[in-house]
């Protein structure tokens, strides 16, 4: 692609699917009065996640950071593990990459909620070792149903666009991970108590 195409696909929105346009009554998203104040980290939700999580040797170890209104920021540093072509970050990773910081939204509103549809524009190649600036941001609440997007500039917040994503997150349950996650990992997640007052603290301060 020529920069000058670059830069035009850069400038469109997102081409949305019909189902990641919000319904006439959704409302605008609720900050929790609870969720982390703006600049401050929010620290990972399960210490395995590929997105997130510390102990994933391979993951993203993607930190996110509150935002002003249901809005959050992230960097990812593209490794050489998370190439797909020669020296360039793999589409689906930085999908992830898009994915995990798009859940981040969620621990604003306090809600437990899972990716039901994510769509990716894949703008610009994004070589190993820069720095993925991302930031997303809940455009509209409907029901269980959250509709969000991201962007993803190259070396600085204000860099080239390399992904857009629109998505949208179903509100679930504790149950939803209880009933359908393999059961060592399920036991071990709830034999931690700070995981379990993590995720409790969503049900019981609605
Ligand atoms: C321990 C704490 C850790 C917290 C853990 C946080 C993890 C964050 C990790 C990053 C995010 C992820 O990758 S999460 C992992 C990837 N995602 C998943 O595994 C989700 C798999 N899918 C599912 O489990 C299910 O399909 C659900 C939960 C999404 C929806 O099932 P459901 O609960 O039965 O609800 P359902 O009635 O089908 O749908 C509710 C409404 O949403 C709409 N809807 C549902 N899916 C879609 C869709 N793909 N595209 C458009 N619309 C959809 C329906 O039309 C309906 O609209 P209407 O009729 O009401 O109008």
């Amino acid at each position: 692609m020529s920069n000058d195409n670059r830069q035009e696909a850069a400038a469109r929105p997102p081409s949305g699917s019909a189902s990641l346009i919000p319904p006439p009554d959704a409302t605008a998203p609720v900050r929790h009065p609870d969720a982390p104040a703006p600049g401050e980290l929010l620290g990972s939700h399960y210490e395995h996640c590929f997105g997130c999580g510390g102990l994933q040797p391979h993951g993203l170890h993607l930190e996110a950071r509150a935002r002003e209104g249901v809005r959050v920021t992230a960097e990812f540093t593209v490794r050489p593990a998370h190439q797909g072509a020669p020296g360039l970050a793999h589409g689906g990773v930085l999908a992830t990459a898009l994915d995990e910081t798009l859940g981040s939204l969620n621990w604003l509103l306090r809600v437990i909620a899972v990716t039901g549809r994510l769509e990716t524009d894949f703008v610009r190649p994004v070589p190993v070792d820069s720095v993925l600036h991302l930031d997303a941001e809940v455009n509209a609440v409907a029901g269980r149903k959250i509709y969000c997007s991201a962007v993803g500039r190259i070396g600085s917040p204000e860099g080239p666009v390399a992904v857009r994503a629109s998505a949208l997150f179903i509100e679930v349950k504790v149950d939803h991970f209880i009933d359908n996650g393999r059961s060592e990992e399920i036991q071990a997640v709830m034999a931690d108590p700070d995981q379990v007052r993590r995720t409790r603290a969503f049900e019981v301060n609605p």
